[in-house]
């Protein structure tokens, strides 16, 4: 099966190659920039056109979620029209899409683990680019598999997980927010769902296409809960550990407001692919181990 990785330097796109690496039956491409800019119209078509992958997934975003409040028009081009055009592309040579999104759709008043079914209601502009993106998506490819994923941290590219170990380098106590709820997933662990769904498609199946999918780490957490195990796991390694002060939001303000809890259930994924990622802690000590061993 030929699959089409946009956002190539990316988390989730590294670990797509990482993953199918060890996939004989897989022919993963993955293109990011200079070769495709998302941010001009007109690029992703003749890739694909040249390629004629069997499956397009757009792991490409605008992620810098509080540089996307001063800069809204480029986090609405790149997460919303450019999916829209990468999700069109797909369509045109009658491709399935996987549009990944995020738990910030909602805008955390919930006090259940969100539902596939849930309303949505973005509450700062990276998220509500990314809700467009979705609408976009299912606009414009009637195959399309949306992936709703949260708190994303791997050894590639720029993540809480990397912050925190960066930021105990040379501190010996840490402020993290302690009232902020969600389900961290590592790369490498959604690159293995993914490559789920793609085991359904090869098969011959269609399962999921047209549907909206949440697929995270098991368990939750808070920042703060987080930056803990994250310090655990380094000081165990033998790496930099600092203490964690727990605070509130309102200690910590930032530019983009963040969803208070944005926990998602993963039931209707572990229903329909039969898989269940680890838990939020074994994936954290995976890769705080990783990244110790310098890998
Ligand atoms: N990170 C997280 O915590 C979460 C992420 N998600 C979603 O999951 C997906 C993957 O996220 P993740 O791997 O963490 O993202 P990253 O930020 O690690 O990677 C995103 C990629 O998009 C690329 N990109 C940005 N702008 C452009 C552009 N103009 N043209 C082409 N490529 C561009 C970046 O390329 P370059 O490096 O060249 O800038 C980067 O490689 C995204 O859809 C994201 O919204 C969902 C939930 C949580
Ligand atoms: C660095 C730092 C952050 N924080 C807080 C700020 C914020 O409320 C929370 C998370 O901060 P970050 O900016 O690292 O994470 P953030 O960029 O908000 O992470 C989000 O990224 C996007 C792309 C997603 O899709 C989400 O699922 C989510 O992973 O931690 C602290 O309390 N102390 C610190 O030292």
């Amino acid at each position: 099966m030929k699959v089409l990785v946009t956002g190539a330097q990316g988390q989730l796109a590294r670990a797509l190659k990482e993953y199918a690496a060890s996939r004989l039956d897989l022919d993963l491409y993955a293109v990011g920039q200079p070769q495709l800019d998302l941010a001009e119209t007109g690029g992703i078509e003749p890739l694909i056109h040249d390629l004629r992958p069997d499956v397009v997934i757009n792991a490409a975003a605008y992620t810098a979620v509080d540089r996307a409040e001063r800069e809204p028009e480029m986090a609405f081009r790149i997460n919303a029209a450019a999916a829209g055009e990468v999700a069109n592309g797909a369509a045109s040579i009658g491709a399935p899409i996987i549009q990944i999104s995020t738990d910030y759709v909602f805008d955390g008043t919930a006090t259940a683990p969100y539902s596939e079914q849930a309303p949505t209601n973005p509450i700062n502009i990276y998220g509500r680019s990314k809700l467009a993106g979705e609408d976009a998506v299912r606009a414009v490819n009637a195959q399309h598999l949306i992936l709703r994923t949260s708190w994303i941290f791997s050894p590639f590219g720029h993540n809480f997980v990397k912050t925190m170990l960066r930021l105990a380098e040379d501190r010996d106590e840490v402020c993290v927010v302690a009232d902020q709820f969600g389900c961290p997933t590592s790369a490498d662990s959604l690159a293995l769902a993914v490559g789920c769904v793609l085991d359904r498609w090869m098969g011959g199946a269609s399962t999921g296409l047209g549907q909206t999918y949440h697929v995270a780490g098991t368990g939750a957490c808070t920042w703060a809960d987080l930056a803990e195990e994250v310090f655990g796991a380094s000081a165990e390694a033998g790496g930099p550990s600092a203490k964690v002060i727990r605070i509130t939001t309102e200690k910590f303000p930032t530019p983009a407001p963040r969803p208070r809890y944005s926990v998602l259930a993963s039931g209707k994924f572990a229903a329909e692919f039969g898989v269940v990622l680890p838990s939020w802690q074994s994936l954290t000590r995976r890769v705080v181990t990783r990244l110790a061993a310098g890998q």
